[in-house]
């Protein structure tokens, strides 16, 4: 079972570089333990813009070991506004040294079921010894409906336990194809954070942490077996939360 923590930051000035260095030190961690890459997971939305703007800020960074996954990703070419590897290629791997053999794209020419076994073969390429891939590090978003990757509310795809990705082609959030890892991915890693800031995220925040009427949403059903989980949230988001948080001072680290 997993340890959640709750981190709250005034904003996300405060949040982004703490993230930023939490990244740096799971890789360092990972390499410290005798593997020979940190595998991390990246996810869409508003952390492209976030991590994009911390990582090459920090001294000395060397991705030089880094293999890079997306959770999510939407199945359109990669110069489309909504390619979450052309966004990161434009705004981050530019300015880092990952080498190109270390970044997992997805093949947006193909078919989305098709892509999302191509997707799967590339994962488990670099997981050779594990049926389900064990990332060092996972980087999530929430959706103001609770959704993350790309894994939607009542969806079938909450329920798959045999592809560690699937194929969706009905999104509720444009565009409608998309591949996404699957909860036994998510849940196999070895340290999930999740990234949610502003106050429209407040209501599912609190959904999420503290629990709702309804069926538990795709966030709340993250929960790493063995690893760690963390919540970065920035105050607005986390107004309505009763539970018990951590507020870390100026230069912190997690
Ligand atoms: O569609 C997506 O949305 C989620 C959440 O994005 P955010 O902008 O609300 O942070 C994101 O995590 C996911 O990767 C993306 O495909």
């Amino acid at each position: 079972m997993s340890s959640r923590r709750v981190v709250v930051f005034p904003s996300s000035v405060e949040l982004g570089p703490v993230l930023a260095q939490l990244v740096c030190d799971r890789a360092q961690k990972a390499l410290s333990a005798g593997r020979s890459q940190f595998s991390v997971g990246l996810s869409g939305g508003s952390l492209v813009s976030m991590l994009s703007k911390e990582l090459p800020t920090l001294p000395g960074l060397d991705c030089s070991k880094w293999v890079v996954g997306f959770c999510d990703e939407r199945v359109v070419p990669f110069d489309d506004p909504e390619s979450t590897y052309g966004l990161y290629k434009n705004q981050l791997f530019s300015k880092i040294n990952i080498p190109d053999e270390g970044i997992l794209a997805i093949d947006p020419s193909l078919p989305v079921e098709q892509c999302a076994e191509d997707y799967a073969h590339k994962l488990n390429q670099v997981f050779p010894n594990e049926d389900v891939p064990v990332f060092d590090m996972l980087l999530l978003g929430m959706g103001p409906d609770g959704h993350t990757c790309s894994l939607f509310p009542g969806h079938a795809l909450l329920q798959e336990t045999q592809k560690i990705i699937a194929p969706i082609s009905d999104s509720p959030k444009p565009p409608p194809c998309r591949v996404t890892m699957t909860l036994p991915v998510v849940n196999a890693a070895r340290c999930v954070v999740f990234v949610s800031t502003g106050g429209s995220k407040a209501p599912v925040l609190k959904e999420v942490l503290e629990g709702g009427e309804g069926p538990a949403l795709p966030a709340a059903r993250v929960a790493p077996t063995q690893g760690e989980l963390l919540w970065l949230v920035d105050e607005p988001a986390s107004a309505s939360l009763t539970l018990e948080v951590e507020k870390p001072g100026p230069g912190a680290k997690l």
